[in-house]
């Protein structure tokens, strides 16, 4: 697990010291200490930034930071410098923006701070469960978080918690009384996203009858969590940006900025420095959301939280366990050996099964629990034969191996094996002769 945040949490305009990074040409991953004084970059060893892209002029340009960015001066080059695409004479651009020199690409960072918080001694935060280091030292830094208005960037695999994390951390916050609005980037339809989050007036576009608030004027006076951020049209990313550093936002047909009061939680799956390196994601856009960023481990990172976590969903399903010790076992070992590609949702939703399919009333240890790839019940559908026909034989089928499954388990009490099924026993008794089945014998016509 790492966690970073930027010294903008404390200071949220100026860095106080900065940083080059490139992203992209002949020296991509080198990263330079940028001084208050700033630098000049070129291809000329006189410059203090020396790159050796062939599209790069001898003294091409200037960097220096300023409050709440960079200010960057062309110096004359012959193929320019740009930001945005455009070119550029001297400007402004904001911390994380990404910079074209020649064919390199150089980005502008903050320095990084690595605030050492102590791990917390709960073992939980909201609904995230588990004691592990690695958990505990996110709560500690969520904690700090929740009591600050900082953008939080919660990074991770699909399953590894994010949301519950966004919750929990708006829960511990004092916006806790407002409300917490779900906004899933990947979730909706590309041309409906600008309307969604920005809000739209009647007549902005065909089928806009009436004014429509967007989520973040929804969030107002709480916490937007903005899902699977990673998937943002790339399109929209400037007026989000614009909204993180003014509060405000221009709902599509409107004419006027609106402010908005909202604390901004943001989450992906995605590798976003890559994406922001592979120009598919911006830079300042992440910067501004990445005031906080934490990473929540995969599962099997964090084995030792499996019996914390196995408990917490068996108590959820109804079943008491008194202790993680009451736990252990083979059903257990099975958990703690397993690779959790899907991680906690995988575990949860593996221990919701074994709860669904054990016998009423059973402790973990007689549950069966089945992980791994789950065998989906495909039948075939042969269209050779007539609906009915095809039903009444795939149904057959079903009975016959339920039986089968619920004789070998309590064949010799009937009286049980018709209370599992949830049948009365002389009904059971009835299946059995129509399929040809003798308790204790098995299968007489197994067709
Ligand atoms: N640390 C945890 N403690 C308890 N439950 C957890 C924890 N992490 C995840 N879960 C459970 O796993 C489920 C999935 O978590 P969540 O939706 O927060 O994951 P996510 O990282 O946002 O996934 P995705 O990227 O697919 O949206 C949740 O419903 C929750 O029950």
């Amino acid at each position: 697990m790492f966690t970073r945040t930027t010294n903008q949490m404390e200071r949220p305009t100026a860095p106080l010291r900065s940083r080059l990074r490139v992203l992209h040409g002949p020296e991509a991953g080198l990263e330079i200490e940028l001084p208050r004084a700033g630098l000049v970059i070129g291809a000329s060893e006189a410059s203090d930034v020396t790159l050796s892209d062939p599209l790069v002029s001898s003294r091409h340009c200037s960097v220096r930071p300023t409050a709440g960015g960079f200010e960057v001066t062309d110096l004359g080059s012959t193929n320019g410098t740009s930001y945005d695409g455009a070119l550029l004479a001297k400007a402004r651009l904001p911390v994380g923006a990404v910079l074209g020199v020649g064919s390199t690409l150089l980005q502008l960072l903050p320095d990084e701070e690595v605030l050492e918080i102590p791990p917390s001694a709960a073992t939980s935060f909201g609904n995230l469960v588990g004691s592990s280091l690695a958990m505990r030292r996110i709560y500690a830094l969520l904690d700090r978080a929740a009591a600050s208005n900082a953008s939080v960037l919660l990074l991770g695999e699909s399953g590894t918690g994010k949301e519950v994390a966004a919750r929990a951390v708006h829960d511990a916050s004092p916006r806790r009384n407002g409300p917490f609005v779900i906004f899933d980037g990947g979730a909706a339809a590309e041309n409906l996203v600008e309307s969604d989050l920005f809000g739209h007036t009647r007549g902005a576009f065909t089928g806009a009858d009436r004014d429509r608030l967007g989520a973040f004027a929804l969030a107002h006076g709480g916490t937007l969590f903005l899902d699977e951020i990673g998937d943002l049209p790339l399109r929209l990313q400037p007026k989000l940006l614009r909204l993180l550093e003014t509060g405000t936002v221009q709902p599509v047909g409107g004419a006027r900025q609106q402010a908005y009061d909202v604390r901004i939680i943001a989450a992906t799956h995605h590798d976003l420095r890559t994406e922001v390196a592979r120009g598919t994601f911006r830079g300042d856009v992440y910067y501004r959301l990445a005031v906080v960023e934490v990473h929540l481990p995969a599962l099997r990172e964090r084995l030792d939280d499996i019996p914390d976590l196995t408990r917490a969903f068996l108590e959820r399903e109804g079943v008491r366990v008194p202790s993680v010790d009451a736990l252990a076992g083979k059903n257990l070992d099975r958990l703690r050996g397993y690779s959790w590609p899907g991680n906690v949702r995988e575990l949860r939703n593996a221990i919701s099964r074994a709860v669904a399919l054990g016998p009423k009333g059973a402790c973990f240890a007689e549950m069966p629990v089945m992980i791994g790839s789950v065998q989906r019940f495909e039948p075939e559908a042969p269209i050779d034969r007539p609906f009915s026909e095809a039903k009444a034989e795939l149904v057959e089928q079903f009975e016959k191996a339920y039986v089968r499954n619920l004789l070998a388990k309590y064949g010799d009490n009937m009286t049980e094996a018709a209370k599992v099924a949830g049948l009365e026993r002389k009904h059971l008794y009835r299946i059995l002769a129509r399929l040809g089945i003798t308790p204790g014998r098995g299968d007489r016509n197994d067709g």
